[in-house]
């Protein structure tokens, strides 16, 4: 997979290139390629926002960095030709997606991570101050699968640590990233519940004993008593991810995880 990012700190980006992600670079799972939106004006304070329009507080990042960073982005994922020169208009059958960490997004779930895992491309464009003039997303509509994605109900101060998150969730999912497939699939939200408790030796500790089940040996029982463990939790934590009746039979316990 090849991933684009644009942003005005792309330093702010550098964490991607460590530990299993780094190796995915490494190892030619994916290609990460940073932009910086600064690169792409052309005046002496290399300007990327202005005041809003219709007043109000704060900054509006100008238009014309970002089409200009976009249509490289194009360029370099082999959307157009090289030579296709300034706003080349509508182009190639497939549109990349275009991923816009936004407060106002579709909200990032494990299920549009692995959607996204299946992209051979993906772009994100990290907005900053009150966000990215409207128009670029109108103009990158005809360019672009135009995602705004949300991480959360809060408000970040830009699009990198989303953008950081996004990467990582949808990167480790990528064949060949994460050592052991396996334990993609036995983890929070793989199955729609939250994940089981889980402990490592010693056996006791400071009073704190594991589970006697986890120590019998017997996989039926430690499945059933895992999947109880991840009913109750889902249930105290997060019930909204259960449909009604898987609820019911946890009632009051679910207080004992
Ligand atoms: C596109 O314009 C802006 C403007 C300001 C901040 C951001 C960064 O995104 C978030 O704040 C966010 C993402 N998920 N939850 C919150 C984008």
């Amino acid at each position: 997979m090849r991933i684009d990012v644009v942003s005005i700190f792309p330093d702010y980006l550098a964490p991607l290139r460590l530990s299993l992600l780094g190796r995915a670079q490494e190892d030619g799972l994916l290609d990460l390629a940073v932009h910086d939106l600064r690169d792409f004006t052309f005046d002496r304070h290399r300007t990327v926002d202005d005041t809003p329009y219709g007043g109000g507080a704060g900054m509006v990042m100008k238009a014309e960095p970002w089409a200009l960073a976009l249509e490289q982005v194009l360029v370099a994922q082999g959307a157009v030709a090289g030579n296709a020169g300034h706003d080349a208009g509508p182009v190639a059958a497939r549109r990349p997606v275009l991923i816009v960490p936004s407060p106002a997004g579709a909200v990032f779930t494990q299920a549009m991570a692995y959607e996204l895992a299946e992209e051979p491309t993906l772009a994100f464009a990290c907005g900053r101050y009150e966000g990215i003039d409207e128009r670029v997303l109108e103009w990158a509509e005809q360019r672009f699968e135009v995602r705004p994605v949300s991480l959360g109900d809060y408000v970040l101060n830009g699009g990198e640590v989303a953008v950081m998150a996004m990467v990582e969730a949808i990167g480790r999912l990528l064949p060949g990233v994460v050592g052991n497939p396996e334990s993609l699939v036995e983890e929070s939200h793989a199955d729609g519940l939250l994940e089981y408790p889980v402990y490592t030796k010693p056996s006791s500790w400071r009073g704190h004993d594991v589970p006697e089940v986890l120590l019998s040996g017997n996989h039926g029982k430690i499945a059933s008593w895992r999947l109880e463990q991840q009913l109750r939790r889902t249930a105290a934590r997060r019930p909204e991810l259960l449909d009604g009746a898987d609820a019911a039979p946890f009632g009051k316990a679910e207080r004992a995880v």
